[in-house]
């Protein structure tokens, strides 16, 4: 394939950009697959499962977490077209990812399984699509599965997007079926993309990577103009100037070219370090008679929630820093600043774009670094307003104010949730007791609906998808965005040893939760702790009342009781033991804490965010 990689500066007239949409596990990735395979750019004997997921973490998880971007020749009427085909996450946690892709697209392949029909992603990816005026191309997949039934699943998607339902197309990704004649739809539907080749260079950056031999390799969609190896480039939101080392396009590996022109998607190194220096949203155009005015419609990442990490041996905290900086090069959304817990040592305060990104965090700095981690309740970020008027943003239940508190703001989403009709008692009644307002319902099809909720996002971060899995059995989908703020009434919860706050056990929970999480946890703790030579109180307060209440009976573990006469070095042999037991616990106060009790009353259950 060198020629096809050699030819830059394709006329735009020839190119098409598009992305796949789709729920989580309706197989983009596995279509990504075939069309790699259909258009010659990756050998039969090369292909392997999810070539473009590159990730160990994403192959192993079978989920995509990059957005990754490859070009396509493909023929239609004697002509060959450049196809740049970007594969998306479909995950919630990472919609911002799927919005950067589709706004380096013209159009969207708008992927719906055959067996399961429109999924709460579905619709979310959808919209975001629509809202970019992006053309949408429906394909129902999967029709080889026995349980397909894509004449009731194509009225469904005719029905949300306005189309016939014989213009959706019907493919197999696994089989190969049917994705040529995709290929062809995607060429005549598709529009070329249009710009001003003649203006000043304007590309936009809709991914960056970190690569350990190359540095930080930026993706790219040229809008105006052209880029050029050797020549400086600047970034426009920060002015940084950069010198090119290499431009290029990647079919399906990285290979340099000379040049991107308008339309084209590709990628640059300039040996920065950090993918923060290059940061996605930018404008990227030439330092010497650059544009000066960026491209609009990006925003950056922000945590939605927190959590503290924290090694299980203290004396891993400085690897901790370490592999948490190395993260942070791959990854611009992830934020981290040092935190010291009583119970728990020196720890950092990570923000997160969600559970997921949470959870993949966590198992890569376990398993790429070799940490072993206790993670604290996550909790979102809440805005307190106090007595006085001052102001405070919240992202740790310790820096909740003690004083007297006006009024508290907490982040609320818009949620929507597809299920089949014979949930919907069952799901109302779980929304009901998450706070959630019904906005909407509306049917699919005559046995399915969507629900729209507004709802707290520290509801749903708790262990709500859990609950509403095994409400429906394992039939509704969820997603969510977030939809501004509101005043709730919320209150810290601390729990307490024998009178000894424990910093890491204490959360931010609404006033009708403060009694059920107040027992639940004491009542953990009392079966976690194990009885000590003294009574220990074990208590749940908001400020110095006390909510729930429970105490491990004092014992006396006298480990010489045995020992009857005087043989001092097996006395001494005992002893020694208890103080070998004792290294492994944690004094809250007078009490020892086992490490494991931490472990285990924190895991309150880390199964919520499995979307799977
Ligand atoms: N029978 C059948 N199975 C398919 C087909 N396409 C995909 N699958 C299977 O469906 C599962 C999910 O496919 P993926 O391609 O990983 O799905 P995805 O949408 O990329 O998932 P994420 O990357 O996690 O968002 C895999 O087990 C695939 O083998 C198909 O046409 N027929």
């Amino acid at each position: 394939m060198a020629t096809f990689a050699d030819k830059t500066f394709t006329t735009p007239e020839l190119i098409r950009n598009f992305c796949i949409i789709a729920h989580i596990d309706h197989g983009k990735s596995t279509l990504a697959d075939r069309m790699l395979q259909i258009t010659g750019v990756v050998e039969a004997r090369d292909m392997r499962a999810q070539y473009l997921d590159r990730m160990d973490i994403e192959r192993e998880r079978g989920i995509t977490i990059k957005a990754q971007n490859v070009r396509l020749p493909w023929v239609v009427d004697g002509t060959e077209h450049v196809l740049h085909m970007i594969d998306t996450p479909g995950h919630v946690d990472f919609t911002y990812e799927v919005s950067r892709a589709l706004d380096a697209c013209e159009g969207a392949v708008l992927l719906v399984d055959a067996a399961q029909g429109i999924e709460a992603q579905t619709l979310a990816n959808l919209y975001m699509a629509l809202d970019r005026d992006l053309t949408i191309i429906p394909v129902l997949n999967k029709i080889d599965l026995p349980a397909a039934d894509p004449d009731k699943y194509a009225a469904e998607i005719a029905h949300i997007i306005g189309c016939e339902p014989d213009d959706v197309l019907r493919v197999s990704a696994k089989t190969g079926f049917g994705v040529k004649e995709l290929l062809d739809e995607v060429v005549k539907m598709v529009p070329a993309p249009v710009g001003d080749a003649d203006a000043p260079a304007r590309a936009m950056i809709f991914d960056s990577v970190y690569d350990t031999y190359r540095g930080v390799v930026t993706y790219i969609r040229v809008v105006d103009g052209k880029i050029t190896p050797r020549e400086r480039i600047k970034m426009m939101s920060t002015g940084a100037t950069h010198e090119l080392l290499e431009v290029g396009i990647i079919s399906p590996e990285p290979k340099p070219s000379v040049g991107l022109g308008v339309g084209e998607v590709g990628y640059l190194i300039t040996g920065v370090k950090d993918v923060r220096q290059s940061r996605v949203g930018d404008t990227v155009t030439s330092e010497r008679k650059g544009a000066t005015e960026a491209l609009a419609g990006y925003r950056e990442p922000r945590p939605m929630v927190y959590s503290g990490l924290y090694p299980v041996d203290g004396s891993d905290y400085p690897d901790l820093r370490e592999a948490l900086d190395k993260l942070q090069l791959n990854d611009a959304a992830l934020t981290y600043e040092p935190e010291t817990s009583a119970a728990l040592g020196f720890g950092f305060r990570c923000g997160f774009l969600g559970l997921l990104h949470l959870e993949i965090t966590r198992d890569r700095l376990e398993r790429e670094f070799g940490l072993d981690l206790i993670s604290t309740a996550p909790n979102v970020v809440y805005r307190v307003v106090q007595d006085d008027g001052t102001e405070l943003t919240v992202t740790n239940p310790s820096d909740w104010p003690s004083g007297k508190i006006a009024e508290v703001f907490e982040p609320i989403t818009k949620c929507t949730i597809i299920a089949p009709s014979d949930y919907i008692g069952a799901i109302m009644e779980l929304c009901q007791g998450k706070r959630g307002q019904l906005g909407g319902m509306d049917y699919l099809s005559e046995d399915r609906v969507e629900l729209r909720y507004t709802m707290p996002l520290g509801e749903i971060i708790f262990d709500f998808f859990d609950n509403l899995k095994s409400r429906t059995r394992g039939y509704a989908s969820l997603d969510y965005e977030e939809s501004g703020e509101q005043a709730s009434e919320l209150v810290k919860v601390d729990i307490l040893l024998q009178g000894e706050g424990v910093d890491a056990f204490s959360a931010i929970v609404h006033k009708d939760s403060a009694y059920g999480y107040g027992t639940r946890m004491v009542t953990k703790l009392r079966e976690l702790i194990p009885r000590q030579q003294f009574e220990v109180p074990i208590q749940a307060a908001i400020g110095s009342r006390v909510i729930a209440r429970e105490t491990i009976r004092a014992i006396r573990k006298d480990v010489l009781a045995k020992c009857y006469g005087g043989d001092i070095s097996r006395k001494r042999k005992l002893l020694e033991k208890q103080k070998e037991g004792k290294k492994r616990m944690k004094m809250v106060g007078r009490v020892e804490v086992p490490q494991e009790a931490f472990v285990a009353a924190l895991s309150t259950d880390d199964s919520a965010t499995k979307k799977k």
